[in-house]
């Protein structure tokens, strides 16, 4: 990996990196998003936690530029972020992904390359030894010409995170990432993101299962169209935030334990 990310949690502590300012999301007739404000920088890992429908698609899709947002701000190192940044990558939900496009793991990384090179553009130096480095650093060499339909869940994951290692993305935007992994993969996930936060990059991931929250994660925002808290993941999924999010558990026998009520919602 190159220098640059050793630099990256070097900024005055009072300020932070990734600052998401009353960011509000419209589509046609659906308010998806509205007065989301956060604030957080690299080394941390950040759950979107919120029931189905509550904007953490939107918000992932809304950092990486892939949605237009209808007000609010962005802005990434103090710069506001405008369309897209080549320090955001994102990994979209699994189902949103064609797994039988013809393309090799290698291939795959190699497109983390393109905002530098173009599509067309020549390699350089500093891109094979970029590619070769996120093969390595996640453990593909061994996989690099398979083709990404012939991985398992979790070596597919492995290929898209290093295809934004490729790209020296510092902030790394993943839909659902631990959904449909066996309890071995999402252990080795679990431990990569938290090795890629500790060494300077900033993990935001929308995230199912409140359980595995707190040993997941650093901090959480707790969302339903409009942020209810966040904070650290203890301080955000507290009981009463949980309620406030997931609406009221009736169910008597619910409301003892609505950590593992409401992660099946
Ligand atoms: N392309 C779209 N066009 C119109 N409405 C959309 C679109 N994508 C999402 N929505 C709506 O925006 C709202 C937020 O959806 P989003 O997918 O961001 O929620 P989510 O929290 O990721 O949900 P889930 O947990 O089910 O994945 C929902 O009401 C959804 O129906």
């Amino acid at each position: 990996m190159s220098e640059e990310h050793h630099d990256c949690c070097a900024h005055h502590s009072h300020h932070h990196e990734l600052v998401i300012d009353s960011l509000q999301v419209r589509y046609r007739n659906t308010l998806a998003l509205d007065g989301v404000s956060f604030a957080t920088s690299c080394g941390n890992r950040v759950a979107l936690v919120g029931p189905n429908g509550a904007g953490k698609s939107t918000l992932l899709k809304a950092i990486a530029g892939l949605v237009p947002r209808s007000g609010g701000t962005i802005s990434w190192r103090r710069t506001a972020v405008k369309r897209w940044s080549r320090e955001f990558a994102y990994l979209p939900q699994r189902e949103e992904v064609d797994w039988s496009f013809p393309i090799t793991v290698r291939g795959l990384v190699e497109m983390g390359r393109y905002p530098q090179t173009g599509i067309f553009g020549r390699f350089g130096d500093a891109d094979h030894a970029a590619v070769e480095n996120a093969l390595q650093s996640l453990d593909l060499l061994d996989l690099q010409k398979r083709q990404i339909r012939e991985l398992s869940g979790g070596q597919q994951q492995r290929a898209f995170l290093a295809r934004a290692i490729a790209q020296e993305a510092h902030v790394l935007l993943l839909d659902e990432p631990f959904t449909g992994l066996d309890r071995n993969a999402s252990r080795q996930l679990g431990d990569l993101l938290e090795r890629l936060a500790h060494e300077g990059r900033l993990v935001v991931a929308s995230h199912h299962d409140l359980a595995t929250v707190p040993k997941l994660f650093d901090e959480a925002l707790l969302l339903k169209t409009r942020p209810i808290a966040f904070g650290t993941a203890e301080e955000a999924l507290s009981a009463k935030n949980l309620d406030r999010a997931f609406g009221h558990i009736t169910d008597a026998e619910d409301r003892a334990a609505p950590q593992l009520v409401t992660s099946d919602l």
